[in-house]
C-alpha cells in the first residue's frame, strides 16, 4: 500500500467515524511497514487535505456535473488527494498526481476513474478560471472558501475580533504547528538533554517562553526515540506548559486535577512538586486513566494516584481538602485547530451552550474542593470568550468567596498584559489557542 491510499483510509475514517486525526493515523499507520518518506508523504496529504477542504470542495463543485452530496466519500477523498498535490505540492508533478489519483480509484471504485481522471485534468485546464468570490463581493465567504474554515465560525469571529485579527487568526490556523516537550527535570537537565538530543542527530532549539521547553524539528516518530522511552522528556504545547507554572503546586501539597487525562498537566505538577506531596488524577474515562499511568511511569513520577470519576457530581469526602485544584477543561477546543483540523468540521455553533453549561459545573463542584486560602485554576484550549472569560464570570457571580488573582507575575515579561488572566493566540504567540485563569478561595 502507498502513502496515498494510507491517506485515503485515514481520512475516510475520519469524516466517516468523526475520528480525531492524531489518533486516526497512528491507528492507520502503527506497525506498518512504510518508509520515513512514504510515513512523511501521508501525514502531509492528510493534514493538507483536512486543512483545505472547504477550498478543495469548493474547486471539485465547480468542475463536476455530479452534486457534492452524491460524490462516494472515497471518491471525493480521492480527488480532494489529487488536487491536494498538484495545488500545494511542488515535489510532485502534475501528471504524477493525477495518475496516482486514477490508479487508486480504479482500485476503490473502478466505475468512478473516468470521472476522477476528467476533474483533475479538467482543473489543469481551467484553474486560472475558477475564482473565489472576492473580500469586496462577499467577506465571509471569501474568507471561508480561502482559509476553509466553516461561515459560522468566521462570521463569529469577524464579529468578536474584527477582519485583520480575523484573517490571521484563520491563516495561523491552516500552518503545522511547531512540535514543543518538556524536560523531565526529575531526571535530567534541559542542557543535558539538549545534549543527548543532538547526539542523537535531532535537530533542537530553544527560543521558549517556559524554562523546560524545547522545540524539535523534523521528527516523525517522536515516541520511538530512546530518550522519550527512557522518560526524558514528554510531548507538550507550550501554552499547556504555563499551566502547572501558574497553580505553582509546593512539594507537600494535596492537588486535585478534576480532568487529567492523559495527564500532560499532572505529570507536569508533578514534576514541579518534585515527586513529592500527592496528586489526585481524575478523568470521566478509566481507558484515559491508563494514559496517565504509562506517561507517570515512562516519567519516574509516584506521587499521582489516579481515580475514574465524573467531574459533574460532588466528592463529598474531599470537601475543604485540596491546597490546590485544576480544572482544564473540556472544551470546543477551537484553539487546537492547528493540531486537529477536523474540528472546524465538527464543530456546530450551538454546541457552545451544551459545553459552557458543563465547563460552568465542573469549575462550581471543583471549586468546593480548594481549602481557604487554596488556589483554584481553570484553563481551557480554546479562543472562544463563552468558553474561557464568560465562565469566569458566571463563576464569580455565585461564588464571592473566591478572587481572581493576576497571573502575570507566573508569566515571562512578554506574555504580561493588563488583564489578570492569560488568552494565547497561535498567530500571536505561536502556540496553541489556550486560557488560563487563577482564583483563589478567600473564606
Ligand atoms: C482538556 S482534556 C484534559 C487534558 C489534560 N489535563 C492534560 O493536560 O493532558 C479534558 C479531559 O476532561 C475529561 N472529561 C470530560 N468530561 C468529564 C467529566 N464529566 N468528568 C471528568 N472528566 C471529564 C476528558 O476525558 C478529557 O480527558
Amino acid at each position: 500500500m502507498n502513502a496515498r491510499k494510507y491517506a485515503l483510509n485515514i481520512l475516510t475514517d475520519i469524516e466517516e467515524n468523526n475520528a480525531f486525526s492524531n489518533i486516526a493515523i497512528n491507528k492507520h499507520l502503527r506497525g506498518e511497514k512504510l518508509s520515513p518518506i512514504d510515513r512523511r508523504l501521508t501525514t502531509e496529504i492528510v493534514y493538507g487535505v483536512l486543512e483545505n477542504k472547504i477550498y478543495l470542495d469548493f474547486i471539485i463543485s465547480k468542475l463536476s456535473k455530479v452534486k457534492m452530496k452524491r460524490i462516494n466519500i472515497r471518491v471525493l477523498n480521492i480527488l480532494r488527494i489529487g488536487l491536494y498535490q498538484i495545488i500545494y505540492l511542488d515535489k510532485i508533478p502534475e501528471f504524477a498526481a493525477v495518475n496516482e489519483s486514477v490508479k487508486l480509484v480504479k482500485k476503490v471504485e473502478y466505475k468512478a476513474s473516468g470521472f476522477v481522471n476528467g476533474i483533475l485534468r479538467s482543473f489543469l485546464r481551467n484553474k486560472n478560471n475558477i475564482k473565489v468570490p472576492s473580500l469586496e463581493e462577499d467577506k465571509v465567504t471569501h474568507l471561508s472558501i480561502t482559509y476553509s474554515h466553516p461561515k459560522w465560525m468566521v462570521k463569529k469571529w469577524l464579529k468578536e475580533f474584527g477582519q485583520d485579527f480575523t484573517m490571521r487568526l484563520l491563516k495561523a490556523n491552516n500552518e503545522t504547528p511547531r512540535l514543543s516537550i518538556r524536560t523531565n527535570t526529575l531526571k535530567i537537565s534541559k542542557k543535558q538533554l539538549i545534549g543527548k538530543l543532538l547526539n542523537d542527530g535531532i535537530e533542537v532549539y530553544e527560543d521558549t517562553y517556559v524554562d523546560e521547553a524545547l522545540y524539535i524539528r523534523n521528527l516523525t516518530n517522536i515516541e520511538e526515540l530512546e530518550l522519550y522511552k527512557k522518560g526524558y522528556f514528554q510531548i507538550q504545547d507550550e501554552s499547556s506548559m504555563f499551566v502547572a507554572h501558574v497553580l505553582d503546586p509546593k512539594p507537600d501539597e494535596f492537588v486535585i486535577d478534576v480532568c487529567a487525562a492523559p495527564g500532560g498537566k499532572t505529570t507536569h505538577m508533578a514534576q514541579l512538586m518534585q515527586n513529592k506531596g500527592q496528586i489526585l488524577a481524575r478523568d470521566i474515562y478509566k481507558h484515559k486513566l491508563k494514559l496517565i499511568k504509562s506517561n507517570a511511569l515512562r516519567l519516574g513520577i509516584t506521587n499521582i494516584k489516579t481515580e475514574v470519576f465524573n467531574a459533574k457530581e460532588i466528592d463529598p469526602n474531599l470537601l475543604e481538602k485540596a491546597d490546590k485544584v485544576l480544572v482544564d477543561a473540556p472544551c470546543s477546543g477551537l484553539g487546537i485547530i492547528r493540531r486537529k483540523p477536523e474540528l472546524k468540521y465538527n464543530k456546530r455553533p450551538d454546541d457552545t451552550k451544551e459545553i459552557t453549561k458543563l465547563q460552568l459545573e465542573i469549575l462550581m463542584n471543583a471549586s468546593k474542593y480548594v481549602k481557604k486560602d487554596g488556589i483554584l485554576v481553570y484553563s481551557t484550549c480554546t479562543i472562544e470568550k463563552e468558553e474561557n472569560i464568560g465562565i469566569i464570570e458566571r463563576f464569580m457571580k455565585n461564588n464571592s468567596n473566591f478572587e481572581i488573582l493576576d497571573i502575570n507575575d507566573s508569566l515571562p515579561l512578554k506574555l504580561r498584559r493588563k488583564e489578570k488572566t492569560l488568552q494565547l493566540y497561535p498567530h500571536i504567540h505561536g502556540t496553541d489557542g489556550f486560557f488560563i485563569c487563577k482564583l483563589k478561595k478567600k473564606v
